[in-house]
């Protein structure tokens, strides 16, 4: 017996123990429950505690019951590690944090290990199949791939659904945690079990029907390959994809979409920059008027272009200390548009390090950046490689002449309310 509170950087329990604060996950009324910091993933502690919460900081702690998205007997729960995920650590943050936590919290749940490149996808196909019962929570260990995969999945229904989304950073981008503060496993951990789920607000692109979809190398097929572009909604007119951090178009689409190709896969890991080297240097400009409604003016605009660069996003930064959108606001359904017109391959690279401090390219005369409710390209190239389009790393090709409309936030996916817990 005794108080449990916070003193300083610590949390003390009498004279029994102390645990660093930021190694708390939550004090349950008989336990304390905290991680170890090991190698290569923490894993949970359990303290057994019989005494009084006491003072202002230990509040946020404080886990008297369980929030609806995790209750077994309100919610049903499953877990999903991307098992190929960053450098595959998800079955052991599963077996040494996640499962520990879940059970001692009583929380049931399935677990499914993906076991190929299409897990994900079926069970989000699978989810409009089942009849409705529960609300669905999914917890993700994976990276911003597989998020989009799963909500890209998800079948047209016509009685909207809840899911609850938990994620869990494993992969090797995690743009979207990030973006939330939520960027590691445990601050991911410390947000399921103390967060409040908030609509996900994707936004999406619209892609011609006629578009075509480059489906990247795998040891299966090691050549990649091209396929007509399909979505759950396919039978409707044009794909509707739904982004959670970029759409872009010109020399970010072109350098994504050549460091996924065969050629450039066997450079390794330097394949990005090979590929940003070679594009800067072949100064080309991208053909087609840009139409934006931005939300200030709300009336159309056009740039006619030739551009060199045109990105839409929904959250700040594409990677660490790399802020493209200042401004942006991640859940919030505000979408961010950067466009600079054609520039030397110098010229860019000077504009895109300023991204770095503190996103200053923003004051650039070069650099237009807009909030804005829509985009629409008329993209008019001759050249296949000219009209590839990246949507979150997935590379699309639309036809010479097509128009592709990029939408800002919307919280329904085909029925679908989605929401994240963070
Ligand atoms: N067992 C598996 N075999 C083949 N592919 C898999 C398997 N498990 C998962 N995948 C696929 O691998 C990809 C993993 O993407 P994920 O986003 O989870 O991690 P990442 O690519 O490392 O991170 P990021 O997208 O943040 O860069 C997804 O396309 C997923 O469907």
């Amino acid at each position: 017996m005794g108080d449990i509170k916070v003193e300083g950087d610590s949390l003390l329990y009498g004279d029994s123990f102390a645990v660093p604060v930021e190694q708390v996950l939550a004090v349950t009324s008989s336990s304390v429950l905290s991680y170890a910091v090991e190698d290569p993933v923490p894993s949970l502690v359990v303290t057994p505690i019989d005494g009084t919460p006491t003072g202002e900081e230990i509040q946020k702690y404080l886990l008297p019951s369980l929030p609806s998205h995790l209750d077994s007997r309100r919610s049903h729960i499953t877990v999903v590690n991307s098992s190929t995920a960053g450098t595959q650590k998800g079955k052991q943050v599963y077996d040494k944090l996640l499962h520990p936590l879940l059970q001692t919290l009583d929380i049931a749940h399935e677990y499914i290990p993906t076991t190929s490149a299409s897990t994900i996808s079926e069970l989000g196909v699978s989810l409009s199949t089942n009849e409705p019962g529960l609300p669905r929570t999914i917890v993700l260990l994976s990276g911003d791939t597989s998020i989009h995969e799963l909500v890209n999945s998800l079948a047209p229904i016509s009685l909207t659904q809840t899911i609850t989304l938990a994620l869990i950073p494993t992969g090797t981008g995690n743009a979207l945690m990030t973006s939330l503060s939520r960027g590691t496993i445990t601050s991911a951990v410390f947000g399921l079990l103390h967060g409040n789920p908030r609509p996900l607000n994707p936004f999406y692109v619209a892609f011609p029907s006629d578009s075509k979809e480059v489906i990247p190398p795998t040891v299966n097929n090691p050549d990649g390959k091209i396929v007509a572009l399909e979505t759950p909604d396919s039978s409707s007119g044009a794909r509707k994809i739904f982004a959670l951090v970029v759409a872009s178009w010109a020399i970010h689409a072109a350098l994504v979409g050549d460091s996924d190709s065969p050629e450039y896969r066997k450079l390794g890991n330097d394949r990005f920059k090979i590929a940003a080297q070679e594009n800067l240097a072949r100064n080309v400009a991208w053909h087609g008027p840009v139409r934006y409604s931005s939300v200030q003016s709300r009336e159309e605009e056009v740039v006619e272009g030739p551009h060199s660069y045109l990105l839409m996003t929904s959250i700040s930064s594409l990677e660490p200390g790399f802020m493209i959108a200042p401004t942006a606001e991640p859940l919030s359904g505000k979408l961010e548009m950067v466009q600079m017109p054609f520039l030397s391959g110098d010229e860019i690279m000077r504009v895109l390090m300023l991204a770095y401090q503190n996103g200053k390219h923003v004051q650039e005369k070069e650099v237009m950046y807009k909030e804005v409710e829509e985009v629409r390209v008329t993209v008019h190239e001759e050249e296949e490689r000219m009209r590839r389009w990246c949507v979150d790393g997935r590379i699309i090709i639309v036809p010479n002449g097509a128009t592709v409309a990029v939408h800002k936030g919307v919280e329904n996916i085909r029925g679908w309310n989605v929401e994240v817990v963070g």
